[in-house]
């Protein structure tokens, strides 16, 4: 005996989802992620006694979770803007610039995220990269579009698509993702893939990184600023 246990990444991502709740405040208009560890937050929000205006949320996997925790979910036309957006991350740099859409919500993700004041990131530790790319590049596609892209992706990047086989978006679209990048200029990347047509979007974000990254680590939670 003596050491405690080494914590695990669930532990870890349940950590940075109940710190996160220090951004969020009674009357708020909260914009709300998707994935695991945003599943947790959710879990820790419905705990709480925090009373919002409601919420956007950016998939509806994290719609149900929010009725469920019986917190109204508006739409983004309705809401206008949101006061905080809380997301996690597959890759976060040093910069706070991610690559996200690992459950295929990054198209809703960016635009919430936009329409957002601050974007505080919650991610655990294995999250940290010195340069954004080990993680594959999602990149959501209009279906009739898929080869047409992909084609047009190998020549831009060099990278490999792979189609992401019997997965539809929110949006009815389907994803690539993009093998064997290293991104050394995420802004450049993000907008140049973005010009490919049928490209709806992709999961680099690095045009509107985030301002806050809580990062969940075995000594606790690290908190960083843009
Ligand atoms: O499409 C999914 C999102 O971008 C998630 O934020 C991302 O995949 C991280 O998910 P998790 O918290 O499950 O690691």
């Amino acid at each position: 005996m003596g050491y405690p246990p080494p914590m695990d990444q669930n532990a870890l991502k349940k950590q940075v989802g109940e710190a996160a709740l220090k951004y969020v405040r009674d009357g708020m208009m909260l914009g709300v992620g998707t994935g695991s560890t945003v599943n947790f937050f959710i879990e820790a929000l419905a705990a709480s006694r925090i009373q919002l205006k409601g919420a956007v949320s950016s998939s509806e996997a994290s719609s149900q979770r929010l009725r469920a925790a019986k917190i109204e979910v508006l739409e983004l036309n309705d809401a206008t803007t949101c006061d905080v957006y809380i997301d996690g991350a597959d890759e976060v740099d040093r910069g706070l610039r991610m690559i996200k859409g690992g459950g295929a919500a990054l198209t809703r993700e960016k635009i919430v995220a936009a329409a957002s004041r601050q974007f505080v990131c919650i991610a655990d530790g294995s999250k940290l990269v010195d340069v954004l790319g080990k993680f594959p590049l999602p990149v959501e596609v209009i279906p009739m579009a898929r080869s047409y892209v992909a084609r047009e992706i190998v020549t831009l990047t060099g990278g490999q698509p792979e189609y992401r086989i019997g997965v539809k978006t929110d949006n009815g679209n389907v994803i690539l993702d993009v093998h064997g990048l290293s991104i050394t200029d995420p802004v450049k990347l993000e907008t140049d893939l973005n010009q490919i047509t049928g490209v709806v979007t992709n999961g680099i974000f690095a045009r509107r990184p985030a301002d806050v990254l809580l990062l969940g680590t075995p000594d606790g939670v690290k908190t960083s600023k843009a």
